[in-house]
């Protein structure tokens, strides 16, 4: 059902500060890390938790049989009246939604429960039409688990994954003291996934939200694009002295990109510090950032921390989920980052050229059908089937992608087919053209896309290495032995039957021999007058 935009005016001026019910949480250094080794702050540990909200890449919505909406949808275009909370509308789960889930929960080596449930989580907001989010905080689809941050040498323990809904969008605009209302994104299927309060830098905050983006998108779970909301984190900071109790918690609100989460992290640990320094306390309390001062500013504190009233959601059965299931999600999953990694290091491959690789495109949406995002890792297998790896990837990486780069075009633009890049590398490599004719040659294929074969254009370009004797020679003897009755019929007196023979180089020149100095030269092999 489309709706018109509904025009609201604006119940208050201030930034949306959805939910949050106050928690504790205990503190465990649980590996050796390199910033234990001081960091920018001696004397003092610096806590962080974060919780991460993912929109799942699902064609539907959690509750209700709508389209998810995509960059170019018109507001209020996609909704049913159940995401507008019509009333006597019900819900019906969307299983798509579990088994991506279900995929996050298997890569982060979570505890898939088999009976989950839904909770009301009640707040009142104009883009939440219900006045209650359907969630997952008591019986959470999966519980533990854990993240590994290379870089960092740390492994961030996960509290726990949820099911739950996205709300609809508020656009502001002060100057006509209006709010706009977009039920677009209202109902869409989010995990909330919560880890443990194990971060003890910006660097390694950051570090989990990258590593958890390549998660996601490599189980095709989510497109996880901070910039376009599709991922969104909850940075939760605390500061104590080295040895002490850890400290009050503040947590940072819908940070949507790794450089201001950072930046919060850093403005955050600060203030703290100066509060705890000055012999003041930090008090509980939901916090903004600021992208222009790149500070943190309040929202509310504890006390004015809403009630939520919790209660389980009457229409919902709890998610029943079979163990013979789950084995079945985890054998049709995508291989994980990691699993492609360790290939191309089998492949010969560099650690710099599998990141380069793996990252190729990565801001791009992954696949509803779950087919992997890495673009440029499949592009590199296909091509390197009977080639050179090492020469295959410096022909992407360096030729390729950095044409593309000056070009300004993502890879999946490329226009050079697998076929045309193989026959690309297998001129240079068997020196039918030089290496620079052969990087012309690609930049003429970026320029003018077609499906003419690179040894056509080649020719036509009059960019093939001059054809040695000797080179024409070994692709002749070459035809007379892999064709020794032909060869003999010529050689009894059957001049017609050179035609097949030379047919035969001509294919194996890919066309770019010259017909005339063929026929001569097999004439000569052949004996012939
Ligand atoms: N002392 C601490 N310092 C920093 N982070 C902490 C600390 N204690 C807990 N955390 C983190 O705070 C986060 C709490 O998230 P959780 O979703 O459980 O609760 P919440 O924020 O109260 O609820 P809501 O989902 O409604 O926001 C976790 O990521 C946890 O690791
Ligand atoms: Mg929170
Ligand atoms: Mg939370």
């Amino acid at each position: 059902m489309a709706m018109a935009l509904r025009r609201l005016r604006s119940p208050t001026s201030s930034l949306r500060t959805p939910h949050r019910l106050y928690g504790t949480g205990t503190t465990h250094a649980n590996t050796v890390r390199r910033s234990e080794q001081g960091g920018p702050w001696p004397g003092w540990q610096v806590v962080i938790g974060i919780e991460t909200h993912a929109q799942l890449k699902s064609r539907e919505k959690l509750f209700s049989q709508t389209w998810t909406p995509d960059l170019n949808s018109v507001p209020n275009s996609r909704v049913a009246p159940y995401d507008a909370a019509f009333p006597g509308t019900l819900p019906r789960l969307n299983s798509s939604c579990v088994n991506l889930a279900i995929r996050t929960a298997i890569a982060l080596q979570s505890d898939i429960q088999q009976r989950s449930t839904f909770d009301r989580k009640h707040y009142f907001y104009s883009d939440l039409p219900a006045g209650y989010q359907i969630t997952q905080r008591y019986n959470p689809i999966a519980r533990g688990g854990r993240l590994f941050l290379p870089q960092s040498n740390l492994s961030v323990r996960i509290e726990q994954i949820q099911l739950e809904q996205d709300t609809g969008k508020t656009i502001s605009e002060p100057r006509r003291r209006n709010l706009s209302i977009d039920l677009n994104r209202a109902g869409m299927g989010l995990i909330e996934i919560v880890s443990k309060p194990d971060m003890r830098s910006s660097e390694e905050a950051g570090e989990y939200v990258r590593t958890l983006q390549a998660v996601l998108r490599s189980v095709a779970a989510s497109d996880g694009n901070m910039e376009q909301g599709s991922l969104r984190c909850d940075v939760n900071v605390s500061v104590n002295r080295q040895g002490q109790a850890p400290g009050t918690r503040c947590e940072i609100k819908n940070l949507n990109s790794i450089r201001f989460m950072v930046a919060a992290i850093g403005s955050e640990v600060h203030r703290q510090i100066d509060m705890l320094d000055s012999g003041g306390f930090v008090s509980h309390e939901t916090r903004g950032f600021n992208e222009d001062t790149g500070e943190t500013f309040p929202l509310r504190s504890k006390e004015e921390a809403p009630d939520y009233r919790y209660m389980p959601d009457p229409n919902l059965p709890p998610i029943l989920l079979t163990a013979d299931f789950i084995a079945s999600v985890r054998n049709e999953m995508p291989a994980l980052a990691d699993e492609i990694r360790e290939r191309l290091t089998l492949h010969g491959l560099t650690q710099q050229d599998t990141d380069v690789l793996m990252a190729v495109d990565s801001g791009n949406e992954v696949d509803f059908d779950g087919r992997l995002n890495h673009v440029a890792v499949t592009y590199f297998e296909e091509v390197s089937k009977g080639r050179n790896p090492k020469t295959v990837v410096n022909w992407i990486i360096h030729e390729l992608l950095g044409q593309l780069a000056l070009r300004k075009k993502p890879f999946r633009e490329n226009p050079i087919s697998v076929e045309q890049m193989s026959g690309l590398i297998d001129m240079v490599q068997s020196g039918m053209v030089t290496g620079s004719s052969g990087k012309l040659l690609l930049r003429q294929m970026l320029d003018h896309p077609s499906s003419e074969a690179p040894s056509r254009l080649a020719g036509r370009l009059g960019l093939l290495a001059n054809w040695g004797d000797e080179f024409l020679e070994r692709l002749c003897s070459q035809a007379i032995t892999d064709m020794p009755e032909e060869a003999d019929a010529v050689r009894r007196g059957a001049p017609n039957v050179i035609n097949k023979l030379l047919g035969r180089v001509m294919r194996s020149s890919k066309g770019t021999a010259d017909p005339q100095s063929i026929r001569r030269t097999l004439q000569k092999l052949l004996s012939m007058p």
